[in-house]
């Protein structure tokens, strides 16, 4: 059954973080990761989430300022509500629910401040199941460890079977009126051990459904937890920097010149090939296919498919470049080796560089052609052949590959 609904939003940031120990930040919702408190991260999840509606966050009085801090730069911060709350997560939700109520509000999302990852995709699972009906939602993990129950000495009492049993995360979603009668009834009954809210819903008799959690979306309640989420943070601002190599060789067979870099340089040999058999441009094709595992030129260009017979390699570089742009990639630089003992390619090495810039879309700066003889050893020293290796480096935007 689908119905129409609003949704008030609750963040719980009362709390004093004892768990994760004392910072000169402050408790730990006010902690910074990724260069921002971990409470503005939970309070933009929500803001930059279409589904939200009046936003209350629950704060101690002591945390004024803090607040102020933390949240001074988000849009939208303004329009929420700030009320204090109390002793126990439990009091501190009821005072945000009393916050929400005569607001038009239907369903109340309630909020640890500390669950930073929390994300659209989850929201938008939970709205989908309020949409269905539901009236109440609780997003959870199945619990992949065993499970054991010890004694207060320490020594295994029983193994639980964890066979539908999960974890519970927030937001914790339910209609308004009856979670905060909910709540009420369980204060003016002098119950507050309940550690979250669809225990009190549990009690209440409110049916709750269930939707698959978020595994990004934890709480941070330690010292550890939160220095993993800055270092989870850090790295996911880092640039994606990827690093790709190709070689390719050819024989040398009688001829009138080779095409290396796309430039034809006479020569008293050619290169025994399928395509025009620019080693250089093969090798690079493939540095920057490697660059977003897309594979290798014989997997895009089979050499059995005649439509390739005398083709210009330039189009295999071209493909390649396009794959790469297609997954987020920004090509930063292209260094080619040539190892050939004869032409020589100093004085078609500019030539070379410009060709590579123009295919790549790139500065010339960016393009590099070095050429190496063999030292009369081998197969090339005998102009037997000519070998290329090139590497690509290409950044990939987030989102991207
Ligand atoms: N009196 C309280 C206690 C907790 N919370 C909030 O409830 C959420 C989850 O609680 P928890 O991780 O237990 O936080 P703390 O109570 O701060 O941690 P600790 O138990 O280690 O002191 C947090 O966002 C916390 O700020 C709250 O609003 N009011
Ligand atoms: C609400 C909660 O985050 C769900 O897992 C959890 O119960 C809070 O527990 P805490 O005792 O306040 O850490």
């Amino acid at each position: 059954m689908s119905q129409k609904h609003s949704n008030g939003i609750v963040i719980v940031a009362a709390g004093r973080g004892e768990r994760a120990g004392s910072s000169h930040e402050g408790p730990k919702q006010y902690r910074r990761i990724g260069g921002k408190a971990v409470i503005a991260h939970s309070l933009e999840a929500f803001l930059s989430w279409p589904g939200t509606g009046p936003v209350v966050l629950v704060i101690h009085p002591d945390d004024e300022a803090l607040l102020d801090v933390a949240t001074a730069s988000i849009a939208g911060r303004r329009d929420c509500i700030v009320v204090h709350g109390g002793a126990t997560r439990q009091q501190s939700v009821l005072k945000g629910l009393e916050a929400l109520a005569g607001r038009g509000v239907t369903h109340a999302w309630i909020q640890d401040a500390v669950r930073p990852f929390v994300d659209a995709a989850l929201f938008d699972r939970i709205e989908a199941s309020l949409a269905d009906g539901a009236s109440g939602v609780l997003p959870v993990m199945p619990v992949s460890d065993t499970l054991k129950r010890g004694s207060p000495d320490g020594v295994v009492v029983e193994t639980v079977p964890r066979a539908g049993l999960f974890a519970a995360q927030t937001p914790q979603v339910f209609a308004l009126d009856a979670i905060l009668d909910a709540h009420r009834r369980a204060a003016a009954s002098g119950i507050g051990d309940f550690t979250d809210d669809a225990s009190i819903a549990e009690w209440a008799g409110i049916p709750v459904r269930l939707v698959e959690g978020t595994p990004d979306n934890i709480k941070l309640t330690v010292k550890r937890d939160i220095a993993m989420a800055d270092e989870k943070l850090a790295r996911a601002a880092l640039p994606d920097v990827r690093t790709g190599n190709g070689y390719d060789v050819h024989q040398l067979e009688p001829g009138d010149g080779v095409t290396l870099c796309g430039i034809f340089i006479p020569h008293d040999q050619k290169l025994k090939g399928h395509s025009d058999a620019d080693v250089a441009l093969h090798a690079l094709t493939d540095a920057l296919l490697a660059t977003c595992g897309a594979g290798d030129i014989g997997d895009h260009f089979p050499p059995s498919d005649m439509q390739w017979k005398g083709a210009p390699s330039r189009i295999f570089l071209e493909h390649a470049v396009r794959i790469v742009r297609e997954h987020g990639g920004t090509i930063m630089n292209a260094d080619i080796s040539l190892i050939a003992e004869a032409p020589k390619v100093g004085p078609h090495r500019q030539a070379m560089r410009e060709k590579l810039a123009e295919i790549l879309g790139i500065s010339l700066d960016r393009c590099s052609v070095k050429a190496t003889t063999n030292e009369k050893i081998g197969f090339i020293g005998r102009r037997e052949g000519i070998a290329a290796i090139a590497t690509a480096t290409v950044v990939y935007g987030r989102g991207g590959a």
